[in-house]
């Protein structure tokens, strides 16, 4: 976490390094670091989220690389790791049924789409993500593009958020 008027003056490499673990987009971060220096920690959330406006469904693929399966807290030390387990906190992998549930609602949205089932899992129970699945895989194609991406949106701004404070 640093102070924005910090990220303003880093150099451009450690700010891209700052930056990276909040989405696995490259043109994001780099445009972001471009936009510098931000007048306000709000006029840098505005930036940020107009770059996301951008995103379209190569973006959400190449997301994905970086996100693990809801239920599946991934294992090493890297930024991204460490961010994923903690935005999976309120999912309560000691209840073997919601465990098995989430396996089996995963599998069936791969198997739909294509790819793995995106959520901001921060601040939702496994009950509350089991229901957003259950309903997601209801969608077109092109529904569940919008509510995917909208779901890494929700994401990258939260982790943004933890990054740059006042
Ligand atoms: N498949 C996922 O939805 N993964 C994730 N959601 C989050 O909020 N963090 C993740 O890693």
């Amino acid at each position: 976490m640093i102070a924005l008027h910090e990220f303003n003056q880093l150099p451009e490499k450690d700010a891209l390094t700052l930056l990276q673990p909040c989405v696995a987009i490259p043109g994001w971060a780099d445009a972001l670091v471009d936009g510098r220096p931000y007048s306000s920690r709000e006029a840098l959330f505005i930036a940020a989220q107009a770059l996301t406006q951008r995103w379209d469904e190569a973006a959400l693929t190449q997301a994905l690389s970086a996100h693990p399966r809801i239920g599946e807290k991934p294992a090493g030390a890297q930024a991204e790791a460490a961010l994923s387990r903690q935005e999976q906190g309120a999912v309560n992998d000691r209840d073997a049924a919601l465990a098995q549930a989430l396996r089996e609602g995963n599998a069936r949205y791969e198997a739909r789409f294509g790819r793995v089932f995106l959520i901001r899992a921060k601040g939702r129970s496994g009950e509350e993500i089991l229901r957003a699945l259950h309903a997601r895989l209801e969608n077109s194609d092109a529904q569940e593009i919008r509510a995917a991406l909208e779901q890494l949106r929700e994401i990258t701004l939260l982790r943004l958020e933890g990054v740059i404070s006042e």
